[in-house]
């Protein structure tokens, strides 16, 4: 009997890495807002794309139209012109479906609620059962570093910590976005440093998907997979860099010294002073 012969090598070819998902999509947007008396052009011809996963900033001079942009987004602004979608769905739909947290520039607690209370809030407009409520509120605020502190009020917290349980509301609804405008802008720069710290940690446990507001270009560089570099009004988009091509994922602080950080910085900076009017 002659021996078995050898099962032929076939060559399997590497499965191609599954393309990401694109959770917003803006094509040519335009807003005026109508103010009394004259148009106010906000944005100009805007196209973005941001995939699953994305840690996007937003950079600009102020009233460039970034938390214009973000706003479109939540369904908190109409647009002009142009098309958004957000997980496939306008921004009404994903409205309603709660796709999005928003973090705003305050913290917007309600002081009389303790800590608990205030990220449990949009679970109960949503008509969860009180210990689902209080399960999910607890591992928000644990997420967030504040494990301990359920039961302080908003007013015994510093401005950062109570900057994180805003993020914890946010988060409270496990949406597949989180919008962010300037949260740390009101908070000195060592706080500031320790926040970004804990976000890209959060960014890196959870990936979620985030749109980040900030005027701070070394902020922008360190939390980042990609930045946004804005015109002044209308905004339009000037550049758009990809820091993971140079940075890695997981960042500390002391990647800020790096050469390929200053670089992607100095490119920030090259955009904002090239698209800025000193006429203003
Ligand atoms: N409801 C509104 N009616 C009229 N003009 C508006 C309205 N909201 C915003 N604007 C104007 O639109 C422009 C863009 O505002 P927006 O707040 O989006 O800018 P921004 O880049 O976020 O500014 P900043 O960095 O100062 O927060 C600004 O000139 C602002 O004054």
């Amino acid at each position: 009997m002659p021996a078995a012969q050898p099962a032929p090598l076939t060559l399997v070819p590497p499965a191609a890495e599954p393309a990401p998902r694109t959770i917003v999509d803006i094509r040519n947007l335009t807003l005026t807002y109508q103010a009394a008396d004259h148009p106010v052009y906000a944005l100009s011809d805007v196209s973005l794309s941001i995939s699953k996963g994305d840690f996007i900033s937003l950079i600009g001079p102020s009233g460039c139209g970034k938390t214009t942009l973000m706003r479109v987004v939540a369904d908190l602004e109409q647009p002009t012109s142009g098309e958004v979608t957000v997980n496939g769905m306008t921004p009404e739909q994903a409205r309603l479906k709660r796709a999005y947290g928003y973090v705003f520039q305050a913290p917007a607690l309600y002081p009389w609620r303790t800590v608990e209370r205030n990220v449990m809030l949009p679970l109960e407009i949503m008509g969860l059962p009180k210990a689902e409520r209080q399960q999910r509120a607890r591992e928000q605020l644990e997420l967030v570093g504040l494990a301990g502190f359920e039961r302080k009020f908003p007013w015994q917290l510093s401005g950062g910590m109570q900057q994180r349980v805003s993020i914890a509301r946010a988060l409270a609804f496990a949406p597949d976005l989180l919008l962010m405008d300037e949260p740390f802008g009101a908070l000195d720069e060592i706080t500031r440093d320790h926040l970004n710290l804990q976000l890209t940690r959060l960014w890196l446990s959870t990936r979620k998907t985030c749109i980040f507001v900030t005027h701070s270009i070394a902020e922008a560089v360190f939390l980042s997979t990609r930045i946004v570099v804005m015109s002044p009004r209308p905004g339009r988009i000037l550049d758009v860099i990809d820091c993971d091509r140079d940075l890695p994922r997981e960042r500390t602080l002391d990647i800020r010294e790096s050469p390929e950080f200053q670089r992607i910085a100095h490119r920030v900076r090259d955009g904002l002073m090239e698209g800025h009017s000193y006429d203003d």
